[in-house]
């Protein structure tokens, strides 16, 4: 399925790292998680940024792949299990944002008992997450950093002759 989207939100490392450094203050004390999950790809930016505020050395990563580029999988792939088969209890799972839903769905039978955190939520899939930074509407699709550049644009009036 091709996502219509009518708005498009651009955020840049600056704004990742401070809303992710939010979503991170909310996940203390510490000590009550064994380690993270980071849902690769998206979620390894924010996980790094998580693991490094709340000093959390254990991270590993399950690879899911849900889109190709914006055309939605009729099923989430799991393209690469965490090294445990644990039921994800003491683990933060972090990813950069939940959409339909579909990836959280998948990963939520296989951690029942993780927490399940985002940094940009929209409206169908908040209720699987246990906390997330900011909302964006279902219509609007968000464009990371890493998948940006800086280019010139030209002066809103033109260029003088
Ligand atoms: O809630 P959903 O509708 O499932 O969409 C959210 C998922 O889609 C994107 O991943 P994608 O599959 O594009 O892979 P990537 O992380 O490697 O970019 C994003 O990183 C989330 O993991
Ligand atoms: N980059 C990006 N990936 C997505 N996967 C599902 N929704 C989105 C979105 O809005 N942006
Ligand atoms: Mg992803």
């Amino acid at each position: 399925m091709t996502l219509h989207s009518n708005k498009e939100f651009f955020v840049s490392w600056e704004e990742l790292h401070r809303a992710t450094r939010e979503l991170a203050r909310r996940q203390l004390p510490a000590e009550q998680w064994r380690g993270i999950i980071a849902v690769s790809r998206g979620g390894l930016v924010p996980a790094a940024i998580i693991s490094r505020e709340l000093n959390i050395r254990l991270v590993d990563s399950i690879c899911v792949s849900s889109y190709d580029h914006t055309s939605q999988r009729e099923e989430a792939i799991v393209v690469k299990d965490v090294s445990s088969t644990e039921d994800g209890e003491g683990f933060l799972v972090v990813d950069d944002l939940v959409d339909t839903g579909n990836t959280l769905r998948l990963l939520k039978k296989r951690f029942p008992k993780a927490r399940f955190i985002t940094v940009y939520g929209k409206p169908a899939g908040l209720e699987l997450v246990d906390d997330y930074e900011a909302d964006l509407s279902q219509d609007t699709w968000i464009h990371f950093p890493w998948d940006m550049h800086l280019h010139y644009v030209d002066p809103l009036a033109g260029h003088e002759s």
